[in-house]
């Protein structure tokens, strides 16, 4: 079985963050580890406090993982002050991780604030260089161009500044704000579009680290990155279609939609 680890903030509501990850990775047919970079107190209307990991123990649990079970794929998501993104970035040299997708977390889908300002001048200075791929949304995008991004050639734009400036691939999710669900993949000097159909789901908490983690499982599979892309994008929209409504607020989606055998079934009886 491939493997994955996701190093990222746990969601007490479960439907972004680490828990995301695991179902996400799990759904995928791979094995998923965590390494957990903060506790939040969360859930579908808001952050109402944000606990950090200490560096040094944020280090013993890379070192435990990666000494033991080498993941195929890691995905990065939340990771809130310097001190943390430091220890990642140099443990992931160390134990040469690859296939490393990074989600440039900066704010809930709930508004709140996930990351300190000096933070994302460190994720960029020392782990944008690591990934193979990053995936920011357009306020992401924005605040790492220093661009205000309003339509599909600005989407371009952004995603090739960024892609170049850090030598890696850039996935643009073009998402609420610009377009359809259409998403825009740039690599190697190319961009190619990706395609969504926008399902009328206001529950839409944790997509993000949804699509982010499904493309780290893909690649763990052995899959090259536009084909994981292509198949994280399904799988999204499976998750999304289902039409799960839970909570008062933007609430999470389905990651078990498509695993259908007898307990899974049991519930039902
Ligand atoms: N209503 C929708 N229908 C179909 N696809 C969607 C919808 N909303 C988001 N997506 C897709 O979900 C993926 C995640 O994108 P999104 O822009 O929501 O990420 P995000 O803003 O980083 O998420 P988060 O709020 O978790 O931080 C993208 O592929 C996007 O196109
Ligand atoms: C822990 C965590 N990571 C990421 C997000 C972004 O959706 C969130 N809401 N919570």
């Amino acid at each position: 079985m491939k493997t994955a680890l996701t190093i990222a903030g746990s969601d007490s509501c479960g439907g972004a963050g680490i828990q995301a990850d695991i179902k996400t990775m799990m759904a995928n047919g791979v094995y998923a580890m965590s390494a957990i970079t903060a506790l939040t107190a969360q859930n579908t209307t808001g952050v109402t406090s944000i606990l950090n990991a200490d560096s040094k123990f944020l280090g013993e649990e890379l070192d435990a993982v990666f000494t033991d079970i080498y993941p195929d794929a890691v995905k990065i998501g939340m990771v809130s002050e310097s001190d943390l993104i430091h220890v990642i970035a140099s443990k992931l040299r160390q134990y040469n991780a690859k296939n490393i997708v990074v989600d440039p977390v900066m704010v809930a889908t709930s508004g709140a604030k996930l990351i300190s300002d000096d933070a994302i001048d460190t994720l960029k200075q020392e782990l944008f260089s690591l990934a193979d791929v990053l995936t920011p949304n357009i306020p992401e995008a924005e605040v790492l161009t220093g661009r205000t991004i309003s339509n599909a050639e600005e989407m371009i734009d952004a995603a090739k500044m960024i892609s170049e400036t850090y030598n890696c691939a850039v996935l643009c999710k073009g998402g609420h704000t610009i377009n359809d669900a259409n998403d825009l993949l740039y690599a190697n000097n190319t961009y190619r579009w990706f395609y969504g159909k926008r399902i009328q789901n206001p529950n839409t908490h944790g997509t993000g680290c949804t699509l982010s983690s499904a493309i780290a499982s893909n690649l763990a599979k052995g899959f090259d990155l536009e084909t994981s892309v292509c198949r994280a994008k399904d799988y999204i929209s499976g998750a999304l279609s289902a039409m799960l409504d839970l909570g008062k607020g933007s609430g999470p989606m389905d990651h078990g939609f498509a695993i259908d055998n007898i307990y899974t079934k049991e519930a039902d009886i």
